[in-house]
């Protein structure tokens, strides 16, 4: 088994609230292989966004963290400057929603891939570093990539701009690819344009990639596994085909029930509200809303842990006192 390129252990991460503090990772252990893909899926305000921050050591210096990041062996977790410098880039980068908090907008988008290409190959020319990040441009499906070079952001749209924002996080050649909600902006024709990039980009080499999305059809097209996020938790995990075929956690039920489809055209919503990262909350944070622990005691007094289910084999975990109640 290869070196794991991700290893995240019992992380822990609260931000400053009103002379407190509130958690947003509340003890998140993660694992991803050299060439795997995981989406990171939960309704907003889950803590997916600081899971991805805190694999880059982007979070604010406001925020108490607690257990570890590893990307490639390196600790990330209180890192200072120069390992994280080291790290983002070639080991791992990241494409945010908004690709507009990535690019320049006052340069050209060729001399901002150039110069990403030149930072992490020392040794690349000028005239060498133009030619591959054209080529780069034109490996995300820009049309006319060396006129396109000279353009600035705001000449692309939405789904081309996503499409520099990654041929620039490409171009360090990271082993891990983070991507956040980065289809969430765009209109369904161009998401699924851009999901079929994603697709074709990992299958072409053997870079790991994160998907983070609110959208279970997001990760459902383009991982292979899942981790499902409640309440700063990961309440689910395993093989997505698996989980999407048979939830082993009433939220992630509720979230499937939630997608319309052709054969689904009647939606049902999870009721309720997700938690607010408040202290003193005990039990399953979802058992509030949850059809199958709302009455049960054992479900607002004790925080299940994420246990395997049913077929150990399977690599399956539920974080639920009664997923055994769930239908395999
Ligand atoms: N910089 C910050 N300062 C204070 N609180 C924050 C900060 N960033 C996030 N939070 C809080 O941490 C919790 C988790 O937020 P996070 O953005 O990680 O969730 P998310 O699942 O990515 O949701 P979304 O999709 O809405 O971004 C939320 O309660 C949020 O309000």
């Amino acid at each position: 088994m290869s070196e794991p390129i991700l290893t995240v252990d019992d992380l822990v991460v609260e931000y400053p609230k009103q002379g407190g503090w509130q958690a947003a990772l509340r003890g998140v252990s993660i694992a991803l292989d050299a060439g795997e893909s995981l989406g990171l899926v939960g309704e907003s305000g889950s803590g997916k966004s600081t899971l991805a921050l805190a694999m880059l050591g982007l979070l604010p210096d406001s925020a108490r963290v607690g257990g570890s990041v590893k990307v490639a062996g390196a600790e990330v977790v209180g890192a200072g400057a120069k390992v994280l410098n080291r790290i983002r880039g070639r080991e791992i980068g990241l494409v945010y929603q908004d690709a507009l908090v990535s690019l320049n907008p006052v340069r050209n988008v060729g001399g901002q891939i150039t110069e990403v290409i030149r930072r992490h190959r020392p040794g690349t020319g000028r005239r060498e570093a133009r030619t591959l990040a054209v080529e780069a441009l034109g490996k995300v499906g820009i049309t006319d990539p060396a006129r396109r070079f000279s353009q600035y952001p705001h000449e692309f749209s939405g789904g081309m701009r996503q499409r520099v924002a990654i041929a620039m996080a490409l171009a360090a050649h990271p082993r891990l690819l983070v991507t956040d909600e980065v289809t969430t902006a765009l209109d369904v024709t161009v998401q699924a344009q851009v999901l079929g990039l994603l697709t074709t980009l990992r299958s072409d080499s053997d870079m790991a990639m994160i998907v983070v999305s609110h959208d279970l059809d997001v990760v459902r097209g383009v991982t292979e596994r899942v981790a499902v996020m409640y309440g700063g938790r990961i309440v689910e995990t395993g093989p997505t085909a698996a989980v999407f075929a048979g939830p082993a956690h009433p939220y992630t039920a509720g979230l499937i029930a939630s997608i319309p489809s052709i054969e689904r055209p009647v939606i049902s919503f999870i009721p309720g509200q997700p938690p607010t990262g408040q202290a003193g909350v005990s039990g399953c944070a979802f058992a509030p809303r949850c059809s199958l622990g709302r009455e049960r005691a054992i479900c607002h007094e004790s925080v299940p842990g994420l246990l395997p289910h049913a077929d150990p084999a399977a690599e399956r975990r539920s974080a639920c006192h009664f997923s055994g109640e769930m239908p395999v």
